[in-house]
């Protein structure tokens, strides 16, 4: 097994077509670390995340996965080292959650890579992982909105890298189970040593369990830091736009946010430009 490994962006610039979004990003995730990712809607957190799977390439700057410039890594040895589980993702008619699930296997490989005798265990772990074997058999698209999201995290596992890119992985999911993909997600980097980054909108979730977050803010890193560091009444109203308290948990330690209202746009922007 390799070790774990880290991701450097530096000075990352990058636009869509008729929108510029990211403006000289540089973030560094170290091996082995939880980071939460988090900003307004629009910012460029899922942009962010594209580029650092090699999905997207920088008009500037580069990107860097366990010291090795994505630009010079072909589609397949990136897959090999980054997962990326999309904020959505498109219907998959007629099939199964096991084939879907399979799928991450394929990644790895290209669309005509064969799967190999060592496959299998690599899709029933991912499976039981994210305790969704016992929907193998069924049509994906008879899930759950909730359901498909756990399954399609197990797809993310089953290609089995050493970085694991998760947006939004908590969307569409009960209290429960939301809790359950956390601690997941927790005890798979421990067990593995892989690096995570999560894009999260539930603040509440990035100052318990990531051990960083960086917090966007118009396409440019505005926070970096322990949750302890960071999370602030000033970054509550200055990333996501809210006026509100923050305490501590009066066992775990980790901060507490007790948002209060939306602060309006025009005081928004008194405020902090
Ligand atoms: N394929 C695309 N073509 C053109 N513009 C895009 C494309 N994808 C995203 N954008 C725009 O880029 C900006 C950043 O989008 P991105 O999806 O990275 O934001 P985000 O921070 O992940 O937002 P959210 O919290 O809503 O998921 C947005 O203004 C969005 O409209």
């Amino acid at each position: 097994m390799t070790k774990s490994m880290g991701i450097h962006l530096e000075d990352v610039h990058f636009g869509y077509p008729a929108r510029s979004v990211l403006q000289g990003v540089d973030v560094t995730v170290r091996p082995g670390e939880l980071t939460a990712l988090i900003g307004l809607n629009g910012c460029g957190k899922s942009t962010l995340l594209r580029l650092a799977a090699g999905l997207l390439q920088p008009n500037q700057g580069r990107v860097l996965l366990g010291g090795d410039d994505l630009a010079g890594l072909s589609r397949r040895a990136t897959a090999a080292r980054v997962a990326l589980l999309h904020q959505s993702a498109p219907a998959v008619p007629g099939m199964t959650v096991r084939h879907l699930v399979r799928q991450g296997r394929y990644a790895a490989r290209g669309p005509l890579g064969m799967l190999r005798e060592g496959d299998d265990p690599v899709v029933r772990r991912a499976l039981r992982d994210v305790g969704v074997e016992q929907w193998a058999d069924r049509d994906v698209d008879a899930l759950s909105g909730g359901e498909r999201q756990r399954v399609r995290l197990a797809m993310a596992l089953a290609q089995d890298t050493r970085v694991l890119l998760l947006d939004e992985p908590t969307t569409y999911l009960d209290l429960h189970h939301q809790l359950d993909v956390m601690q997941t997600v927790v005890r798979l980097r421990e067990e593995r040593e892989l690096t995570v980054v999560m894009v999260l909108h539930d603040l509440a979730h990035a100052a318990r369990f990531a051990e960083r977050i960086v917090a966007l803010r118009d396409g440019r890193v505005v926070a970096d830091g322990t949750p302890k560091e960071v999370v602030t009444p000033g970054l509550l109203a200055d990333v996501l736009n809210v006026a509100g308290r923050v305490g501590r948990d009066p066992e775990g330690g980790w901060p507490v946010c007790y948002p209060d209202h939306p602060l309006p746009a025009l005081e928004y922007e008194n405020q902090f430009h």
